[in-house]
């Protein structure tokens, strides 16, 4: 992979080189596909625990509001699931990015970056680590139909943005709750579209605190893939450019996909999105089988099978992290039982102690 540009510091906050040799990305996410429960006892950091020197509960650092053990996670996630995480951090802009990953390297903590929650199932245990929230939500225009993204920019609102003004490439992004990082980073796709269509080049912060910047043409995408899962040093997608052409039907173009997707998904329910991805190479979608299975409607707890589309799990209302991965692995056993297929999770699981590098996802 060529990476283009530049190894500057911003700010002058660029982090300690020693961050780049001692912190991988603290990965904690795995597919739910690999054996949570093994690895929850067998791989977990039990005695993890991080007492920061000279720290106030809730204090400021360079600007950052640092919060202590009182965010709950359900309140950042899509599903309204996950218990507290110890620290939580949001950022605004790129210099507070880099500041609050020197601040996780410098305490030893775990840390992952979220958007918008949407894809992410958090544990009722929450997260023994560092929550940092992305709001990097600026808007450059680089010429007719070219656009730098923070990567907290609601995607959502630039596939809308795009559309009006008559753009093509980014119609299915109109309801799709993630950010601009989050959509590069899950390659997310709806109606024949997907993120990597229409990506010129994506900015990244390493581990080592050094922004670098990406070109398309060296990234290599896959259906709901993108290098950045695998990227050993990554910390954080900072910023999209994106390249759309011109079409006069865009907006009627998303305008179609928006009515197609109230009337086939429970849009408005506590939901993370598609659960499972679709198998490959099978002509039959991972809706289509778990419907065909009889299995809409089915419940454990507070989880639910949606009854309008079968690959939407819903928190229908108390439901618990366990709640939800019992569901999805009785729908996995049921599914495969009756058609020998083995459905793989799109949705991600945040272990709530392990201290996991490189996730190395089961695509
Ligand atoms: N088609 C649809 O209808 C739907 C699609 N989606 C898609 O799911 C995705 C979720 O987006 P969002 O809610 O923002 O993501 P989340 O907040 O759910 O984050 C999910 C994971 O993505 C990675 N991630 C997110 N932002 C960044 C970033 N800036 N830099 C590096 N990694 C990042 C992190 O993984 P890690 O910590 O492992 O690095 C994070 O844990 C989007 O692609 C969205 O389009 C979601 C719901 C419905
Ligand atoms: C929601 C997501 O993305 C969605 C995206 O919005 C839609 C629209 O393009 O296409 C994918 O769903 P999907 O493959 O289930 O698409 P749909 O058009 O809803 O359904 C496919 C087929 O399955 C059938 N179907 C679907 C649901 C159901 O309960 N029963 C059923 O029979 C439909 O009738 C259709 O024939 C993406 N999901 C995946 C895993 O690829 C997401 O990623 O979170």
């Amino acid at each position: 992979m060529r990476k283009s540009t530049s190894k500057e510091m911003i700010g002058g906050l660029a982090l300690t080189s020693s961050l780049s040799q001692t912190t991988k990305k603290p990965s904690k996410l795995l597919p739910l596909s690999h054996s949570y429960r093994q690895a929850r006892f067998s791989q977990c950091n039990h005695n993890h625990t991080h007492t920061i020197k000279n720290q106030r509960l809730n204090h400021r650092l360079n600007g950052l509001k640092i919060v202590r053990g009182e965010k709950l996670l359900r309140d950042l996630s899509t599903w309204g699931i996950g218990g507290p995480c110890n620290y939580y951090i949001e950022v605004f802009n790129q210099n507070q990015l880099v500041s609050a990953l020197r601040f996780c390297h410098e305490n030893s903590l775990r840390f992952m970056i979220i958007g918008r929650g949407s894809n992410c199932l958090f544990d009722d245990l929450g997260f023994d680590g560092c929550v940092i929230l992305n709001r990097i939500e600026f808007l450059e225009r680089i010429e007719s139909g070219v656009f730098r993204v923070g990567s907290g920019f609601g995607f959502n609102r630039l596939g809308t943005m795009c559309s009006i003004k008559g753009l093509t490439g980014l119609e299915f992004a109109g309801g799709i709750p993630g950010t601009v990082g989050g959509a590069a980073y899950m390659n997310a796709g709806a109606n024949g579209q997907e993120t990597a269509d229409i990506v010129d080049s994506v900015e990244i912060v390493t581990t080592g605190g050094q922004f670098q910047t990406l070109l398309r043409v060296d990234l290599s995408f896959g259906y709901r893939s993108s290098p950045f899962q695998d990227m050993q040093d990554l910390a954080a997608i900072a910023a999209v450019t994106f390249r759309l052409r011109h079409s006069e039907s865009a907006r009627r173009k998303q305008l179609e996909y928006l009515e197609r997707r109230r009337s086939s998904q429970p849009v408005g329910e506590k939901s993370a999105g598609s659960v499972f991805r679709n198998p490959s190479n099978l002509g039959v979608s991972a809706g289509e089988l778990i419907d065909r299975a009889g299995l809409k409607g089915v419940r454990v707890g507070g989880a639910m099978v949606s009854n309008i589309h079968a690959n939407f799990f819903v928190n229908s209302g108390e439901s618990t992290s366990r709640d939800m991965l019992q569901l999805i692995s009785l729908v996995k056993e049921m599914v495969y039982q009756k058609f020998g297929v083995q459905l793989k999770e799109e949705v991600l699981y945040v272990y709530p102690h392990c201290n996991y590098l490189n996730p190395n996802r089961d695509k």
